[in-house]
């Protein structure tokens, strides 16, 4: 065993670097995060004034609050912590539908989406996407497969899922349509926000949303793992449902302990406290998604100069999340001794980081939380590096 491994701990990575990793822009903590992650690293240090045996109910520091106020925020009624927002995919899913039926989940969906129905033993049922080069969930589609399964198996899925945005190409699906469908099936509507709340408005009512999961370390600014599950007062008892075992020798019984958050809510210090120091910041920042959106629209407009790349999903794009094939580059990088990775190493010598090492012939990047300054530089860096592989670039209209 060598135990120096975990001496010095280090990212590799300066703070003066631009990060355009697509995971990770709105996962970046506000400093009031950062004092907080250092005052509550303690294991159980959101615990000392503990008193009805749960982490969502404490008072001091404010959780009970701020599970109040977040579920304001999705206008939605009530709200617990998960492990991620794959725990809470699971948690709705476990609490609501039963072994061997039927989930509906869009073709874009995350594998977490796909690994929670397989742990409760769901089938699932994909609705498909409209293909290369815009990759549209169609709301219909949702209508079609429910109308598909009860002709399979005699009953109407248990539950729909939506990935609200896709991580592949930052499409910002139709999640009205689709929850307006979902009411008039009587299906159940779960909604992965994991690339939406947290960084742009959303309302759960108004989206008809009955389960609505989320990414505190994708979104919220907090660290991980970080998940939140909202539901409504038509689902919170069966979602939150109590534990009722008993010992059968002791007699012990857990009456406050909810059975899918494992009790207590899975997660509690620096992901609940950097959740909290961050909700001020969050509940700001949504206000500004045009800006954000503007930002990533410039960008895509500035590397679509080079001779060969390509925007894909809806354009102009409506997220900050956004993909583009650049086959010029691949061509560049054939020639080059890193090959694959030469446009990681480029850009690093420019301090821009986040291009997923090894990718040349289409990449993602996000720009959520990047000043326009800062995505001017990027976009000089991309032009910067076309030119030395000698890649045509545009002129500037
Ligand atoms: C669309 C989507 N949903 C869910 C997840 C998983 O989120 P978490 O890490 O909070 O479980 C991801 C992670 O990349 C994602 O892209």
């Amino acid at each position: 065993m060598n135990l120096d491994i975990y001496k010095n701990l280090n990212r590799g990575i300066e703070s003066t670097y631009i990060n355009l990793n697509p995971i990770q822009r709105g996962g970046v903590l506000t400093a009031e995060a950062r004092k907080a992650a250092l005052e509550f690293a303690d294991g159980y240090s959101v615990c000392d004034f503990c008193f009805e045996s749960r982490v969502d109910l404490v008072q001091n520091p404010p959780v009970r609050n701020l599970t109040a106020d977040i579920a304001e925020f999705l206008n939605m009624d009530d709200v617990r912590f998960t492990a991620g927002c794959r725990h809470a995919k699971w948690a709705a899913m476990h609490m609501v539908t039963e072994p061997g039926e039927t989930l509906v989940l869009d073709s874009l969906a995350h594998y977490t989406s796909y690994l929670a129905a397989e742990a409760n033993q769901l089938k699932v049922v994909e609705v498909p996407h409209s293909g290369y080069p815009e990759f549209i969930i169609d709301p219909e589609g949702y209508a079609e497969k429910f109308e598909e399964v009860e002709r399979n198996t005699g009953s109407l899925p248990a539950m729909a899922l939506l990935t609200h945005v896709d991580y592949r190409y930052g499409n910002v699906a139709d999640a009205a349509a689709v929850g307006k469908i979902c009411k008039e099936y009587g299906v159940p509507f779960l909604l992965n926000t994991a690339y939406s709340s947290g960084i742009m408005p959303i309302d759960g009512k108004k989206l008809g949303v009955d389960f609505l999961c989320a990414s505190g370390h994708k979104s919220w600014a907090a660290s991980s793992p970080m998940g939140i599950l909202a539901t409504t007062f038509e689902w919170n008892q069966q979602v939150f449902d109590k534990s009722t075992i008993r010992g059968d020798w002791s007699g012990r019984g857990f009456t406050k302990k909810e059975v899918a958050l494992f009790g207590c809510s899975p997660v509690f210090g620096v992901p609940v406290m950097t959740l909290m120091a961050s909700f001020p910041s969050v509940v700001e920042r949504v206000k500004h998604w045009d800006e954000e959106v503007e930002n990533a629209r410039y960008l895509a407009t500035q590397l679509e100069r080079i001779e060969g790349f390509h925007q894909m999903g809806v354009k102009p794009t409506e997220h900050t999340l956004v993909a583009f094939e650049s086959l010029p580059l691949f061509e560049a990088a054939a020639k080059t001794k890193k090959r694959g990775y030469f446009l990681y190493h480029e850009l690093k010598k420019r301090k821009i980081i986040g291009i997923q090492p090894g990718m040349s012939k289409s990449f993602k990047l996000n720009t959520f939380g990047l000043s326009r300054k800062q995505i001017e530089y990027v976009a000089d860096a991309f032009i910067e590096i076309a030119r030395k592989y000698k890649i045509p670039v545009e002129d500037e209209t």
